[in-house]
């Protein structure tokens, strides 16, 4: 089994859009695979086509019901917020503890590979006291995973990568890889982009992705695994 959790330098950067291609091409390959997007803000009825939840359940080829929505998404929230807020909005709060375990029970089914994304940024706050980083520390230490940090290519993605990257790297997370996800404003070519990010990356991998069509192909995003 191994677990991919997919986190980012900021929200809207392609995190759903990088794993649900993770998920086919695992797919693809014969290997079983679950894909959890266990807090999600942003959601209501009108919203639920097209969500994460529901485009990483069509990934994995499944219906998108209400029951396969709760199965990967137990933690949902109306407002576009950081889950602390939507959460407040409503008088609720992200579990964490109950969170943790989700992932670590969900880590430890019968599946050969778990891709979690999380929410947001790494350092978007999830409750009052923790952040999505937390949730991943506090993950590694009921299975091994591998973070994949998903950044894009507008102005100031290397500043912005290079922060999240030595935050990673200083809590013990440094990423599997880094995948450059071509953003839609872009004024320097992707691999020039990647060219700089990976000077500075110490060794990890620098996959970059084009900006794709829909249902267009993506190249290989687990080469390095
Ligand atoms: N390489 C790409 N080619 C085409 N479209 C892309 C690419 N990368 C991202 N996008 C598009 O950019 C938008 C934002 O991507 P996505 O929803 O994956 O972000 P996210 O990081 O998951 O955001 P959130 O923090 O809300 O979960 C989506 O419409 C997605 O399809
Ligand atoms: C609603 C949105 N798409 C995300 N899921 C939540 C993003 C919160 C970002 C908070 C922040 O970093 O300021
Ligand atoms: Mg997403």
């Amino acid at each position: 089994m191994s677990v991919f959790f997919v986190t980012s330098s900021g929200t809207e950067i392609g995190k759903t859009f990088v794993s649900s291609h993770i998920v086919r091409q695992l797919k693809a390959r014969g290997d079983k695979v679950l894909a959890l997007k266990p807090v999600l803000s942003g959601i209501t009825p009108e919203t639920v086509a097209g969500s994460d939840t529901a485009l990483l359940l069509e990934a994995m080829g499944r219906e998108v019901t209400d029951e396969n929505f709760e199965a990967i998404t137990p933690w949902h929230f109306k407002e576009a917020m950081s889950p602390d807020m939507a959460a407040a909005r409503e008088g609720r709060s992200v579990p964490f503890r109950s969170l943790v375990s989700f992932c670590g029970e969900a880590a430890r089914a019968n599946h050969d590979h778990l891709l979690i994304e999380g929410v947001g940024g790494l350092m978007v706050p999830l409750d009052e006291t923790h952040l999505v980083l937390d949730w991943m520390k506090a993950l590694t230490r009921e299975t091994a995973l591998t973070p994949i940090l998903v950044v894009g290519s507008y102005l100031g993605t290397v500043s912005h990568t290079l922060t999240a990257l030595k935050v990673m790297k200083e809590e013990g997370l440094a990423p599997g890889a880094i995948i450059v996800s071509q953003s839609e404003e872009a004024p320097v070519p992707l691999e020039e982009t990647c060219a700089v990010i990976g000077r500075f990356a110490g060794g990890v991998p620098i996959v970059p992705l084009p900006r794709l069509a829909r249902g267009e192909e993506a190249p290989d995003l687990l080469f390095w695994h």
